[in-house]
């Protein structure tokens, strides 16, 4: 099922590499076409341009953008209890996983007198989006929510799609994860509408419910989408921080003959239920394994809820069987690759995980498959996509927190370096800069 790209004879450069292996037709690049009219068209129009848009892209013209308190309120009290448990352990677990990225501050006496400490700041309000179109995420707002809340943010505002079944506000689901962290600030609102409102704000539509101001702007927009969003994303860069472009869902597996088949093609099959342009790769040096990865993807495949999409996002250009002559070629392919997910099934796998550069998280045996990941194991699912791994990280309280350096001198210190100061100074032509530092010396 899923097509083969044999690189068994080739001796290519990791650089030409990249252009060979199975990537989506539609990039990020390509899709910034499609958002800037959108993003330009809430920044002139507010609320009114939300309308709009929801009614064109969600089949719905919300009532509320801002979700009312008591929507939120009815949504935690409706809440499945075992649905409730499990969100509740995934907070505990991703609360633990976050806590542990917090940088320490530092202080270094450069020399005697002469201090520079590193402290981290969170930023003031971030917009944290929640997908919604194909399925339902409350796992992001416990991965966007939790990363905000351990860096120390104060102002969170949630946004997500508006849903026809549920009159026009995000699913209930994803209110009572919001409620249950306690975000009170929620949108319903999809796509790069959102991205556009939460980086530049919205004003209210004239007679509705949001009159005057609907959402102030925010300092920082994390969380994951579809490529719509995730070109949104790059759109406001700049204007606002991003956490990465987390955008269409990818899974490579790299796996020899040892691997588990039922393994391998279920994990597969997991990440291309998400979207029909969700990518699945497979990257081995078995021909055997990939027949038999083959066989059981029609199996499983079949049996599966969302099989349409399954099989299309399997049979698209975006996916497919890479053979490698052997373990050091498949590295170099999934370096080349960087996938947001890489699970490593190899014998000694946790070895080969530490040869990795380019990936967005990475799973390491054959217990530790990407849906663990997804929910439970505490770290985030937040991740990196269309080869951007290669310099970008997943969302972690790094996202949300900025480094201000702080520099403090007494006058012995200051005297110490004035010389060399003054040399640079004069190098560059800039001797006012020396001047500033020589009065204070007297
Ligand atoms: N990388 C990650 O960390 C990560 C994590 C979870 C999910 N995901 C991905 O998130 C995505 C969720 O996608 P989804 O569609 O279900 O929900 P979504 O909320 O990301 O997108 C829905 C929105 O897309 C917009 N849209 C749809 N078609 C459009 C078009 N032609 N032009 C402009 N805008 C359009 C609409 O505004 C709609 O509200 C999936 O691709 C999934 O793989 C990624
Ligand atoms: N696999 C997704 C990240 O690409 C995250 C997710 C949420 N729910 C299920 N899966
Ligand atoms: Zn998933």
């Amino acid at each position: 099922m899923l097509r083969r790209i044999d690189l068994r004879a080739s001796d290519l450069a990791p650089a030409a590499l990249v252009d060979v292996l199975p990537r989506a037709t539609l990039d990020v690049e390509a899709a910034m076409a499609q958002v800037l009219p959108i993003i330009d068209d809430v920044r002139a129009r507010g609320g009114a341009a939300l309308r709009d848009l929801a009614e064109r892209f969600d089949g719905v013209r919300p009532e509320h953008l801002r979700v009312p308190a008591r929507a939120l309120a009815e949504a935690l009290e409706g809440l499945d209890p075992q649905v409730r448990e499990a969100l509740e352990l995934s907070i505990d677990h991703n609360r633990a996983g976050h806590t542990a990225q917090l940088p320490t501050e530092r202080d270094t006496e450069i020399l005697p007198g002469g201090h520079v400490r590193q402290r981290w700041v969170p930023v003031s309000r971030v917009g944290l989006y929640v997908p919604g179109g194909l399925a339902v995420y409350p796992s992001s707002v416990v991965m966007n929510v939790v990363a905000a809340q351990v860096a120390g943010v104060r102002s969170l505002a949630v946004a997500s799609p508006p849903q026809q079944a549920f009159g026009g506000l995000p699913h209930p689901t994803i209110l009572a994860a919001c409620a249950l962290l306690g975000v009170e600030e929620v949108y319903a609102v999809g796509g790069a509408q959102a991205v556009g409102m939460l980086a530049h704000g919205a004003a209210g539509e004239e007679g509705t419910p949001d009159d005057a101001q609907l959402c102030a702007p925010v300092d920082v927009v994390t969380g994951p989408g579809n490529i719509f969003v995730a070109a949104a994303k790059r759109a406001v860069m700049g204007r606002v921080g991003i956490d990465a472009e987390a955008g269409t869902t990818e899974i490579a597996v790299l796996a020899d003959a040892g691997a588990d088949p039922r393994y391998v093609a279920a994990d597969l099959i997991s990440q291309a239920e998400h979207d029909p342009a969700a990518a699945s790769v497979l990257v081995t040096d078995s021909p055997e394994l990939a027949d038999a990865v083959d066989a059981e993807i029609e199996r499983q495949a079949a049996a599966t809820t969302h099989a349409e999409r399954v099989r299309t996002a399997l049979s698209g250009p975006q996916s497919g069987t890479v053979l490698v002559t052997d373990l050091e070629q498949g590295i170099a392919v999934c370096d080349a690759y960087g996938a947001e997910h890489l699970e490593i099934q190899t014998a000694d796998a946790a070895a080969v995980a530490e040869r990795i550069r380019n990936a967005g998280a990475i799973f390491v045996g054959p217990y530790s498959p990407v849906p663990l990941g997804d929910y439970l194991a505490g770290s985030n699912h937040v991740l990196p996509t269309g080869g951007t791994a290669r310099f970008a990280s997943g969302l972690s309280v790094m996202a949300f927190l900025k480094q201000v350096q702080v520099i403090e001198y007494d006058d012995a210190a200051l005297r110490k370096v004035a010389g060399p100061l003054r040399a640079l100074a004069v190098s560059e032509d800039l001797p006012a800069h020396a001047d500033a530092v020589d009065l204070r010396l007297g």
